[in-house]
């Protein structure tokens, strides 16, 4: 998002940009700091993630298995643009940034970027979690690999960045809401 483009957005209604959108590697926090983000703001929140299994019925190991990485980034795909569009807080899946599609639009919306180390990313989401298909055998390095990888896509459209290793949930949302005030610029005078 332009500058222009963000103070208007974080101007705008209830001081808060319409749509924020959280992205980072998986283990980042983005799950955790949403929601507490959402209603920190008083705005809706959405993980992707979530809304993928709900609407297919099934976790997302399952899709990988049975119908393929691909399968999954094409449902990952249009879900993502369709919560973008409705609004609030969205949680993204960790590799959606990477779909050129999803890339171009985070460039309209105002990107809040967890990063994380791969270290402590792979401390929090434990050694051989299923539940996170790309990770399965060695966490660690999978880990490395694929923020080496993914590093330019987040960065890319990332209006707040923020390193949080050494930070809890709620100082998490606190920085990035001072971050969005100072975004926002001083209030007009009157
Ligand atoms: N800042 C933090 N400090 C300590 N633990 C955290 C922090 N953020 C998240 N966690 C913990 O790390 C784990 C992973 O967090 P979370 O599920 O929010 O990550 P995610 O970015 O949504 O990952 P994924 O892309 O796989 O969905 C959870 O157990 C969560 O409680
Ligand atoms: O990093 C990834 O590519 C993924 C992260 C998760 O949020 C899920 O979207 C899925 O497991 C794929
Ligand atoms: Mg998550």
């Amino acid at each position: 998002m332009s500058e222009t483009e963000l103070s208007d957005a974080v101007t705008s209604g209830t001081g808060a940009p319409s749509v924020v959108a959280v992205i980072g590697a998986p283990g980042s926090g983005k799950s955790t700091v949403g929601p507490l983000l959402a209603a920190r703001l008083g705005r809706r929140f959405v993980d992707v993630d979530t809304v993928i299994e709900e609407a297919e019925g099934r976790p997302i190991s399952d899709i990988f298995v049975t119908d393929g990485e691909p399968c999954f980034r094409e449902l990952e795909t249009r879900h993502t643009l369709a919560e973008l569009a409705a609004g609030g807080v969205v949680s993204l899946g960790g590799g959606a940034p990477a779909t050129p599609v999803v890339g171009e639009a985070l460039t309209r919306v105002c990107v809040v970027w967890l990063e994380v180390s791969a270290r402590t990313a792979s401390g929090r989401v434990g050694l051989n979690d299923a539940t996170r298909p790309l990770l399965m055998g060695n966490v660690h390095s999978r880990m490395v690999r694929l923020m080496a990888e993914r590093r330019p896509v987040y960065a890319a459209p990332a209006d707040i960045h923020i390193v949080t290793d050494r930070l809890r949930p709620d100082q998490i949302v606190e920085e990035i809401c001072t971050r969005l005030a100072e975004l926002s610029g001083p209030s007009p005078a009157v």
